[in-house]
């Protein structure tokens, strides 16, 4: 990518709740700075209108590197040529659903995406998923592209790292930014494991700072697991400013990089890593350097985790068992 010609970005769902916090920090500069950017929403056709009215506030910020957008319902021409593409437009959960639910409901638009970023995106484009349930959104967008490396496709579990993070630096008293190595493994569902054990307070060990595998077991890992189905039954809705803010930092990291000396998670197609069976898009600690993520290696996992992360895997290969058994891959 040259950086200064403006930076295509796809975005999906563009009139849905989301992305009205997303397209906002986006075009603000939360993702690249000051670098010119173009957007390309895509919305279904009856949604065209309300997404009109988006743009319309967009032009009213006067964003000074939002250099031009533009709009429609047709993927292969709203994907043409862009270097990311966020994909978010899917149907969200209501409560008492597992976000697993919406398999049958959102996979199809995974493999249309697929299919057209396959024929129209930049070859180097970074595709992110977002729309749940996310892990296997992406692994279905990527069967569907075989032209695109499965490593441009990564599901978002950053706003589970994000909370982890906000509720170990609650229950230890200190700012957030003293936490680091933090780790979300496996799905972004109630089965997501949140490693303490290799994340760090102020450089020291969260667990054992903690000291107390029963809140670790039972209160941190549950909240943190749960912290969506919380927001929808508080909101009527599910997370949307922090689902956004969790999608911009994501993606800012896999184009600029992750922060010296810290890894971030990040939802991607598993090299046999950890014991993860190959080419199921599961979580892992990341780092980024010049655009491409690296699975971090070498992380101790003693019994617990093991099975956590195991549980949150054999979910995983559930889920790609359904969609297989949908046609959708
Ligand atoms: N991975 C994560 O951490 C999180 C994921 N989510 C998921 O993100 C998705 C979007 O959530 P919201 O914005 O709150 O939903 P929303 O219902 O407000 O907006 C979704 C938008 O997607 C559009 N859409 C549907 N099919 C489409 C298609 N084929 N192409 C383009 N656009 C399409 C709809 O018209 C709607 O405007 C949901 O699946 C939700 O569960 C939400 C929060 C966090
Ligand atoms: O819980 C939901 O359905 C929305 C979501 O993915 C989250 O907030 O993590």
């Amino acid at each position: 990518m040259s950086t200064d010609a403006p930076l295509k970005i796809a975005v999906t769902g563009a009139a849905g709740q989301i992305c009205y916090s997303l397209l906002f920090r986006i075009a603000s500069g939360s993702l690249l700075g000051d670098r010119p950017i173009e957007l390309r929403l895509l919305e279904i056709t009856p949604a065209l209108k309300a997404l009109e009215g988006v743009v319309m506030e967009l032009d009213d910020c006067a964003f000074g590197n939002l250099v031009n957008i533009e709009i429609g319902d047709d993927p292969r021409k709203v994907f043409d040529g862009v270097h990311a593409a966020m994909l978010v437009g899917a149907m969200p959960r209501k409560a008492g659903m597992e976000r697993g639910d919406l398999l049958s409901a959102n996979g199809a638009i995974f493999t249309a995406q697929g299919k057209a970023l396959n024929d129209v995106a930049a070859d180097d484009v970074k595709v992110l998923v977002t729309g749940n349930p996310a892990n296997t959104n992406a692994l279905i967008a990527m069967k569907n592209a075989p032209d695109i490396p499965a490593s441009q496709f990564n599901a978002l579990t950053r706003l589970d790292h994000n909370r982890a993070k906000s509720q170990l630096a609650a229950k230890l008293g200190v700012p957030v930014t003293e936490v680091s190595h933090m780790t979300i493994w496996g799905n972004h569902s109630a089965t997501q494991y949140p490693d303490l054990f290799n994340a760090k307070v102020g450089g020291k060990n969260a667990a054992e700072l903690v000291g107390d595998e029963a809140w670790i077991e039972n209160d941190f890992i549950p909240t943190v697991a749960k912290r969506g189905a919380a927001i929808i039954a508080a909101r009527g809705l599910s997370s949307a400013a922090s689902a956004a803010n969790a999608t911009v930092e994501h993606m800012r990291d896999w184009i600029l990089g992750t922060p010296e000396g810290d890894w971030v998670s990040m939802a991607v197609p598993s090299d046999g890593s950890y014991g993860v069976p190959e080419g199921l898009i599961s979580s892992f600690p990341c780092i980024v350097k010049d655009g491409k993520y690296e699975i971090v290696q070498g992380l101790e996992l003693g019994e617990f985790s093991r099975a956590k992360i195991d549980a949150s895997v054999a979910e995983l290969v559930d889920e790609r068992n359904a969609v297989t058994e949908l046609g959708l891959i």
